[in-house]
């Protein structure tokens, strides 16, 4: 039965783009009829396009989702529960509202679910308002048709299927999984599944839109329970690939060999379309595409087709538009020859089967006539016209009769046997499916050239080699992935050679500095050592300058000393000479002089017997009183001198006491300093240390000779005792001879007033002389041991108060340490020389030391840096041999990789039949109606039951509509 496809028109409203670019203005009208569509655009103006284009229905752009269905599928979903193939295709540009009109913006929305959902629900109403006796089994797939590779969306991982074709089956893909489905809503499921695994990119145009075409296939099987016959419809849903020009879509690179891709199976659909309508071609290009392979029954084949094309209104996308419009154009006048894809029942292949057997023994019968002709004419005989073996003499007919049977023009089949010869003689109806099986009617379009036998070899060497190149395009896309991971590994490889190569740049380079540096080090390292060198005979030098220094100042300290010592001295003697000179021996001397005078004059006078005058007696007189006198002033000066001593005992105690008071404040004081100057200074300590040393072995030096003074001076006053003692003697001796002179001089003034002899007076004189001369002596001896004594006595208490003067002047000078400018600045001036030296000294020590430090951290790091180039090097190397064991470890995993991936490719196509999300539709699920068989509800239930519900109709052909 010939059916044209149906070509139904859809536009969607203004999108935002074209409100934007054109105001959202409609260059499209459709006429009263709602068939023909005239497009008011400049390029649609021109030609035969300005005459407007006409299909089967034209919907505006209110349309509701129902209309369409209604329209343009009902009727072919009705015809699939039939028995037909049926198809409904979405042409359309890029966002023209393919998706839309298919599925719909909300499946669950009764009035925005699109054509697919409305079928799928049609399909089970139907199924559920058909009689009981009609057993269901509806399966459903979904594929999508990516870069002419076809990929299963229910069992991603077989992305390249291959397509078969044979004649019980006809097109089909081979591994395809298919669920059983029971209700609307595992229809549902299964699309969201495979809708998820659709490939989907972006474009400029929609950001929604698919690059591949997709294929949902329903297939709906209906087996009469009580005949067996069954009958299978399958209705594919495409929902094609944006159909507009790669340039507006900015498709580049990638995307762009998609779009070619995708293109070229569209301009192949273009191109089958054309063969099919041109009225001329002897060749349909079906095989150019996967596309059109598949779709190759839905095109001028069993199928009862309607395709929507989707029309943007804009002049925004006029060109698009009207290009869809032409294709649609040419695709309406394509014819399909639908039948019903029916299956024989055991009945209708035993009737079959009988006429075989008929047939073959007409045959039998036949041939045993024509052989036993042949073997008159061979043996040289002749047979008669009217006896010559004919099919109606075989069957023992009469002439015409088989005429009669098989009708004018028939062919030579052989007519069915008569009742006789049939056997048993029950009449097999005649079922004209059958004899169109037997007649080897194919509705398919058959490959032209090509034999009727050798058609099935021919497709299952075609099939087998579809699968093999399947296999091969596997291999090759499974070679490209890997050539492209191994191009990534080689890159990565690549990379990281040159960052190696790099690395190993730099750390030459490093290395090369590093060697660099250490060449500097060992010049700086010598020359360090030269300077340390330099520094050291400087330091040397310094050194020998600061013991000139030390000595000079020790030299300056000693001529200050004997300038003192001098200075001391000369103050000492003028001490001396004035304490001395306060000693007034004089007067004594000439007094001395005087008695020793008139002493001379008595030895004279006695000498000379001659008498002492009364001027001699009353100078003797005079004199003797002198002498008292002057024996009373020495008593004087003796008490004076004892007195004197007492007080230079008690001053020798009192600068004693000083002293050791002036020692003790001296020693607060310089402690006093020192702390007050380590406080101020921490680094000069060892400088006051130094200065508290000397001081300190000064000041013991002092205190050694204070005391060896004060011991001189106790042994000197132990002596002075003495002295006294024997002063004090000698003043009695003095006393008593004073006492002897003066009973003397009475004797004698009293010989001379009573007249005794001058010869005894001459000898008493003379015993008296030689007393006093004794006695003078003794005294001379006496003043001149007092006299020394004096002078040392003097000279200790000179030397005390020197001694005194000078402590009081080392305090006066520790004092002005801490107080006197004049001092303290040189003071400050020998510290600054001192620290000045001591830096310098220090400088050049650390200057040295640090040098040292530097030379041997050059070493260090000479010695730590070659240790590192090693390593480095070392290191390098290793990296090299992991490289190349890593490399040699990358290749040998790649290789089990593959054989893994291999392994799971295999076990992927044995288990690939299980899905557990989908884990509901691989048990077929038998589907019975609970409608009523004499009673259809409706005219689709009548539709779908006719079939059954009378078993005589479907062998009288319950074709599709046309
Ligand atoms: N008839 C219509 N009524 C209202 N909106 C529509 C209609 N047709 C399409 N649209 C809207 O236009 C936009 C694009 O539609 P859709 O996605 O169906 O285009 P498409 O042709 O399927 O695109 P693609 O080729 O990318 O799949 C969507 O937002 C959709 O809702």
């Amino acid at each position: 039965m010939s059916n044209n496809i149906k070509v139904v028109c859809r536009f969607r409203p203004p999108n935002a783009l074209e409100l934007k670019e054109t105001g959202g203005e409609s260059i499209v009208s459709i006429d009263a009829e709602g068939t023909t569509v005239k497009m008011k655009g400049q390029e649609s103006m021109k030609g035969p396009d300005s005459q407007g284009f006409t299909f089967d229905r034209a919907f505006q752009m209110d349309t509701k989702q129902e209309e369409v269905f209604e329209y343009g599928v009902r009727g072919i979903v009705d015809d699939v529960m039939n028995g037909y193939n049926g198809t409904v295709f979405a042409y359309g540009q890029t966002g023209s509202g393919k998706s839309h009109t298919m599925m719909g913006p909300d499946i669950d929305n009764n009035e925005l679910k699109g054509i697919i959902p409305r079928i799928t629900e049609q399909i089970f109403a139907s199924i559920m308002a058909s009689p009981p006796n009609i057993e269901y089994l509806v399966k459903v797939s979904y594929m999508e048709i990516y870069m002419e590779r076809i990929r299963d969306l229910l069992a991603p991982q077989n992305d390249n299927l291959p397509v078969h074709e044979d004649k019980a089956r006809g097109v089909y893909v081979k591994d395809l999984t298919d669920f059983y489905v029971s209700s609307s809503l595992e229809v549902y499921e299964i699309m969201r599944q495979g809708g998820n695994a659709r490939a989907v990119s972006a474009t400029n145009m929609n950001a929604e839109s698919s690059r591949s075409h997709s294929v949902f296939v329903i297939t709906v099987q209906a087996r009469h329970t009580e005949t067996g016959t069954q009958k299978t419809g399958t209705l594919y849903l495409v929902d094609l690939a944006g159909s507009e020009k790669i340039g507006k879509t900015g498709a580049t690179g990638q995307t762009l060999e998609e779009a070619k891709k995708i293109n070229k199976s569209l301009s192949a659909l273009g191109m089958v379309i054309n063969a099919l309508t041109d009225g001329k071609s002897s060749h349909i290009p079906y095989r150019d595409s996967k596309l059109t392979r598949i779709l190759q029954e839905s095109l001028g084949g069993n199928s009862r087709t309607t395709l929507i094309i989707n029309c943007s209104p804009s002049s925004y996308n006029e060109s698009e538009t009207l290009s869809t419009l032409r294709f649609g154009m040419r695709a309406k006048s394509i014819k399909n020859k639908a039948r019903v894809n029916a299956e024989l029942s055991p009945a209708e292949l035993k009737a079959l089967l009988k006429k075989a057997q008929r047939d073959h023994a007409n045959a039998g019968a036949y041939i045993g006539l024509l052989e036993q002709e042949v073997g008159i004419w061979r043996t040289g005989g002749s047979v008669d016209k009217e006896q010559w073996a004919t099919m109606e003499r075989a069957l023992g007919l009469a002439p015409g009769e088989l005429e009669k049977l098989v009708g004018p023009g028939g062919t030579a089949a052989p007519p069915p046997l008569p009742p006789k010869a049939q056997g048993s003689g029950s009449s097999t109806p005649r079922v004209p499916a059958l004899e169109r099986v037997g007649e080897g009617e194919v509705s398919r379009p058959m490959t032209p050239s090509v034999e009727r036998d050798e058609r099935e070899e021919w497709l299952r060497r075609e099939n087998d080699l579809g699968d093999q190149l399947a296999k091969a395009e596997s291999q090759v896309i499974d070679q490209e992935k890997l050539i492209r991971e191994l191009r990534d590994e080689v890159a990565a490889l690549k990379d990281s050679e040159s960052s190696a190569s790099n690395e190993n740049k730099s750390m030459t380079g490093e290395l090369s500095d590093l060697r660099l540096q250490l060449e500097r080090l060992v010049y700086e390292s010598k020359e360090a050592a030269i300077t340390t060198d330099a520094m050291r005979e400087q330091n040397s030098d310094l050194a020998g300058e600061l013991e000139e220094m030390r000595k000079t100042m020790n030299d300056l300290k000693l001529s200050q000393k004997s300038v003192s010592q001098e200075g001391k001295d000369k103050k000492k003697a003028e001490k001396m000479a004035a304490m001395m000179a306060g000693l007034d021996t004089g007067g004594m001397s000439e007094k001395e002089a005087e008695i020793r005078a008139s002493l001379a004059r008595l030895d004279d006078a006695v000498s000379a017997d001659r008498a002492l005058s009364q001027e001699d007696l009353a100078l003797l007189r005079r004199q003797l009183e002198e002498s008292q006198i002057l024996v009373r002033e020495q008593q004087d000066k003796s008490k004076q001198v004892n007195e004197e001593n007492e007080i230079l005992t008690r001053r020798k105690d009192e600068l004693e006491q000083r002293l050791a008071t002036l020692e003790s404040e001296y020693e607060e004081l310089l402690d006093k300093t020192i702390q007050d100057d380590e406080r101020a200074d921490t680094d000069l300590s060892a400088n006051v240390q130094d200065i508290k040393n000397k001081l300190e072995a000064q000041y013991a030096m002092k205190l050694e000779a204070a005391l060896n003074d004060a011991s001189d001076l106790k042994q000197q006053l132990e002596l002075k005792a003495q002295e006294n003692k024997s002063v004090t003697a000698t003043l009695d001796t003095l006393r008593g001879n004073h006492a002897e002179l003066e009973r003397a001089f009475k004797i004698t003034a009293a010989g001379i007033e009573g007249g005794k002899s001058l010869a005894e007076s001459a000898k008493d004189m003379e015993r008296v002389r030689k007393t006093m001369a004794a006695q003078l002596a003794e005294f001379d001896t006496m003043k001149k041991s007092l006299m020394r004594d004096l002078q040392n006595r003097c000279e200790k208490v000179v030397e005390l108060e020197i001694s005194l003067d000078e402590t009081q002047e080392q305090y006066k000078n520790v004092l002005k340490n801490s107080n006197s400018k004049a001092q303290q600045r040189k003071m400050d001036f020998l510290t600054r020389n001192l620290d000045q030296l001591t830096l310098v000294q220090k400088q050049l020590v650390e200057q040295n030391s640090s040098l040292k430090k530097d030379v041997a951290i050059a070493e260090r790091k000479l010695i730590a840096r070659n240790e590192r180039i090693q390593n480095l090097e070392a290191l390098l190397q290793d990296a090299q041999e992991k490289l190349n064991v890593q490399n040699l470890k990358f290749e040998e995993r790649l290789q089990s990789v593959r054989e893994r991936l291999d392994q799971a490719r295999e076990q992927n196509k044995n288990t690939s039949n299980v899905n557990s999300n989908l884990n509901f539709g691989r048990i077929a699920k038998p589907l019975r109606g609970g409608g009523e068989a004499a009673e259809p509800t409706s005219v689709d239930a009548k539709r779908s039951s006719t079939f059954f519900s009378r078993p005589g109709s479907f062998f009288a052909g319950g074709g599709a509509r046309s």
